[in-house]
């Protein structure tokens, strides 16, 4: 018997009076990767934040490396990387402040670092390119070089399954590789994969099965479509603020 990494069974879920998940059924089996695909407000960010206990379901259930949501406690074992960093509000943390975060989850006393925090911390951010601005405020990059700090604060955690919410939006062709090579590599090394995509370009090869949405049902779930990638923009408020929060 292989336990499931991911298991959402017949979520429904809604903001405030409006359903957007009408019973959806994904699972992320250990060493796959998982797309999720679907037009813009067909429920994809909501189901992954559904799935990591970030939005309430109203009925159904979600399960955790065999563990049910609520009971759930190894956070440790998952990296996720949101949509985006939202507006920021001024903080003032740095590239390297802000990837050492996602050493948190591992942390041995003493905090701070030690030499392998050290550099599991550096070869994450230098993997994303972003080497020559550690120093510097996150709230001086560009959306793209943003979007790949907060990839490098996951890859950090070394965790065994990664739920990325859009991670190559705003990111270019060239980083866009990267981090197809980048999460190859995770995958080699036996993680698991869960994310959300509008256009899977390059990590098209990597993708075991995609999940496409389509007014909050499952409408396929199977191999990448041939048209699978969907084309939009995306507004929402950024729920992961704590992420900020260093120590
Ligand atoms: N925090 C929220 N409060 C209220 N409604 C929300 C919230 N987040 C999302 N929604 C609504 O839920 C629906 C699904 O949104 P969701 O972000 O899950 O879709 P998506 O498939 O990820 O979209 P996109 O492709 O644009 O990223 C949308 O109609 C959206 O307006």
């Amino acid at each position: 018997m292989s336990m499931n990494i991911v298991e959402v069974d017949k979520a429904v879920v809604g903001y405030a009076d409006r359903r957007v998940l009408h019973g959806v059924d994904v699972t992320v089996q250990p060493g796959q990767a998982v797309a999720l695909l679907g037009a813009n407000g067909s429920g994809k960010s909501t189901l992954v934040r559904t799935a990591l206990g970030l939005v309430p379901l109203s009925a159904g259930k979600v399960t955790l490396f065999g563990t049910p949501l609520k009971a759930f406690k190894q956070w440790r074992r998952i990296g996720y990387v949101p949509q985006r960093l939202g507006a920021g509000g001024g903080v003032p943390a740095t590239v390297g402040e802000v990837v050492a975060a996602g050493r948190l989850a591992r942390r041995r006393i003493p905090w701070p670092a030690n030499a392998t925090d050290r550099r599991v911390v550096a070869e994450a951010i230098e993997a994303v390119g972003l080497s020559d601005r550690v120093k510097d405020s996150v709230s001086t990059l560009s959306g793209g070089q943003q979007q790949r700090v907060l990839i490098a604060r996951a890859l950090a955690t070394e965790p065994e399954l990664l739920v990325m919410d859009e991670p190559t939006s705003g990111v270019d062709a060239a980083n866009t590789e990267l981090l197809a090579e980048l999460l190859g590599q995770r995958l080699d090394a036996g993680a698991a994969i869960l994310l959300v995509a509008h256009e899977l370009g390059p990590l098209a090869p990597l993708i075991d099965r995609a999940v496409v949405l389509g007014g909050g049902r499952v409408v396929h779930d199977g191999p990448v479509p041939a048209n699978g990638d969907t084309a939009g923009e995306h507004c929402e408020t950024p729920v992961h603020q704590n992420l900020w929060s260093v120590a």
